[in-house]
């Protein structure tokens, strides 16, 4: 009989997104179930996957809360235990984040094989928790900060997860005679790029032919739409694209934050990029992922903290004006990138969870 498996995911797109990619890797070998919290479902076609939701609220930092907070983490985990016994589940992978802290807590009490998946260069808080009890944890590199040495055998490279549209989609052409900028901020956006990059494009707009992707939340879409309108910029904004590979591919310049999947698709689709890491993102994670791929030269790398005026315009525009440095960014993410096939990384997996 199949081998049962359970997804654990929820929170951010950057969670949820990779957890839907493992299920598609793995649901033709074994019977595969996700559970997600509130928060996740709306990163997902809610029809497409086996799901259960089983909801975690955020832990408060309200000390009057704490034993509230303790009584309900002893619910879930007792609810974890159920569902992990009734589904008769043999292997758990979690797409970390504090969301999968019952259901792997659960798994050791059962004694459950876990897995764990890192996307970042630096490792998680919940998964550094857990590294002790599992098996092997799926990561993007063998180079992972905060990582404890003594397991650092449990790593398992993997070329980054991927949607399948990835693959079919044509890589980012060359920029020609319209720059196709896409200004993307990760699963929830980025507000700040909003008031970060308007001037700029302005001011570009008057040397170059622009065409605007954005990315920007429900809350500010239609200002955002009115100013480009006023100022005459050929744009198309959106909230959550679950089509977001089409806009990469039609693209050929980006903003970006570092989220961990973002960084991976642009590099696959060989997108040059100004990365403007999160600068309160955990443990710097941002940082991190965006000078993993900077030292292979696939990006250019803008502090936040350092943005003045003319910091974006002038980047931007020495950017199109110089193709060479454009050129040999694509270049470089070619060659990351051509290990990355649907097949590579099934065999990868479907490897690990096989292993006894
Ligand atoms: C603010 C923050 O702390 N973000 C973290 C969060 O991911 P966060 O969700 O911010 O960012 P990621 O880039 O990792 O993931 C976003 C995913 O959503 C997809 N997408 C985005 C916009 C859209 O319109 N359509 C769409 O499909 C992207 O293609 C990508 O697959 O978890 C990641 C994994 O731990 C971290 O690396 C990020 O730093």
């Amino acid at each position: 009989m199949a081998q049962k498996i359970l997804i654990s995911t929820g929170g951010s797109g950057g969670h949820v997104v990779p957890a839907t990619i493992l299920y598609e890797h793995l649901k033709n070998q074994f019977q595969v179930f996700m559970t997600i919290d509130n928060r996740g479902v709306k990163f997902l076609d809610k029809n497409k996957y086996n799901i259960e939701i089983i909801d975690v609220p955020p832990i408060s930092k309200n000390f009057f809360l704490l034993p509230f907070q303790f009584f309900m983490m002893i619910y879930i985990i007792i609810k974890s235990v159920i569902f992990l016994k009734k589904k008769k589940i043999d292997t758990l992978i979690s797409t970390g984040g504090y969301m999968s802290l019952p259901l792997c807590l659960a798994s050791k009490i059962l004694n459950i094989k876990l897995l764990l998946f890192e996307p970042n260069i630096v490792l998680g808080r919940s998964n550094k928790f857990f590294i002790k009890s599992c098996k092997k944890i799926f990561c993007y590199t063998d180079k992972i900060k905060n990582f404890p040495k003594k397991y650092l055998n449990k790593i398992n490279v993997i070329p980054a997860l991927l949607r399948k549209e990835f693959y079919e989609i044509k890589r980012t052409e060359n920029i020609d005679s319209c720059v196709n900028l896409l200004i993307v901020g990760g699963s929830q956006g980025a507000q700040i790029f909003d008031t970060l990059v308007k001037k700029s494009i302005v001011e570009l707009s008057r040397k170059y032919t622009l065409k605007i992707y954005q990315q920007t939340n429900a809350f500010n879409f239609e200002e955002l739409e009115k100013f480009y309108k006023n100022e005459n910029i050929n744009h198309s904004i959106f909230d959550f694209d679950e089509d977001i590979s089409n806009i990469m591919s039609r693209s050929n310049l980006c903003i970006t934050r570092a989220g961990a999947s973002t960084l991976a698709e642009i590099v696959f689709l060989n997108l040059p990029s100004i990365v403007i890491p999160l600068p309160t993102s955990k443990d710097n994670h941002q940082f991190e992922n965006a000078i993993f791929y900077n030292k292979m030269g696939c990006n250019w790398i803008l502090n936040q903290n350092e943005i003045e005026d003319e910091t974006i315009t002038n980047k931007l525009g020495n950017i199109i004006d110089n193709k060479d440095e454009y050129l040999s960014k694509k270049l470089n993410m070619k060659n990351f990138s051509y290990q990355n096939t649907w097949n590579n990384i099934n065999q990868k997996i479907t490897f690990v969870i096989n292993e006894n």
